[in-house]
């Protein structure tokens, strides 16, 4: 597993592109026949990946650092698949995970075994101090917000799927924005929420095109260039907004002291440095 410790933004000056993208971007989560990990002490959250191959099926193993008997003893899950349709079997209970579906699994879930050459699932874990329903809900069927303009490039569709009006958790909200097509930006203008550590994993980028993933305090802005289906590390201190040489989407996913979605720190793009 790999283990990122905290950063703090009085490391953001001085960092070169290496330093940058060793704390802040994961660069393969989707290996066949395994899954991956990335536990961020931020906020104690853990993504990675899970990519079943061969027809064999994938069990969520447990990891030494979590010094747990199960990796959901203490924590809760979020998944979307990005890729093709799987199915998820949760102590017996085989969920269909088609493109784009989320499934919540709550604390004390033991048996997490993940199946279907071509599924992709994005996993985000946190901690839990109590138990929540697991729940599957499919794509498009959570709360939909329509965000941004074309005249600013940023028309994109937001569905919020783990939130206070939707599955409920500890801690997790998680959802996936949309671009629509020629529409380029997304989160900005920019925000923080110093209350919560936020993830993206950016899929359904085109392999030959990037996006610029902006990070840092709004005052000490750094990019990073992110090919399709990697992830970043947004600490509470850190704007991130990015645009893409193509249209794309992501799964967005949070956690911390809050789960109010609206709870954000704007950056106004006059203030950006
Ligand atoms: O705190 C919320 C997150 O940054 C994202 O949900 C923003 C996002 O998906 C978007 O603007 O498109
Ligand atoms: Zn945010």
């Amino acid at each position: 597993m790999d283990q990122r410790y905290a950063t703090s933004p009085e490391q953001i000056p001085g960092a070169d592109t290496a330093r940058l993208r060793d704390r802040f971007l994961i660069e393969e989560l989707f290996v066949p026949g395994q899954v991956t990990a990335t536990y961020t002490h931020h906020d104690r959250i853990v993504l990675g990946g899970a990519t079943p191959a061969g027809g064999a099926a994938l069990p969520l193993p447990t990891f030494d650092e979590l010094r747990a008997e199960y990796f959901l003893a203490n924590r809760e899950l979020g998944i979307v698949n990005v890729g093709a349709a799987g199915t998820v079997t949760v102590d017996g209970t085989e969920y269909a995970l088609p493109n784009g579906a989320c499934l919540y699994l709550g604390r004390g879930t033991r048996d997490v075994v993940f199946a279907g050459d071509g599924a992709q699932f994005y996993l985000f874990s946190a901690p839990a101090h109590t138990t929540y329903p697991n729940q599957l809900v499919l794509k498009g069927e959570g709360t939909v917000r329509e965000l941004g303009d074309q005249l600013t490039s940023n028309r994109r569709s937001l569905n919020q799927y783990i939130h206070a009006d939707g599955i409920r958790s500890c801690q997790i909200v998680m959802g996936v924005t949309e671009l629509h097509p020629g529409s380029m930006w997304n989160t900005m203008p920019a925000h923080t929420h110093d209350r919560r550590t936020e993830c993206y994993l950016y899929f359904d980028l085109p392999e030959e095109a990037r996006i610029i993933h902006l990070l840092g305090t709004p005052a000490e802005t750094r990019h990073l260039v992110v090919a399709d289906r990697q992830a970043i590390i947004s600490p509470s201190w850190s704007i991130h907004s990015g645009v893409g040489t193509s249209a794309y989407s992501f799964v967005w996913a949070m956690a911390g002291e809050n789960q109010s979605f609206d709870d954000m720190d704007p950056a106004p793009v006059t203030d950006l440095r």
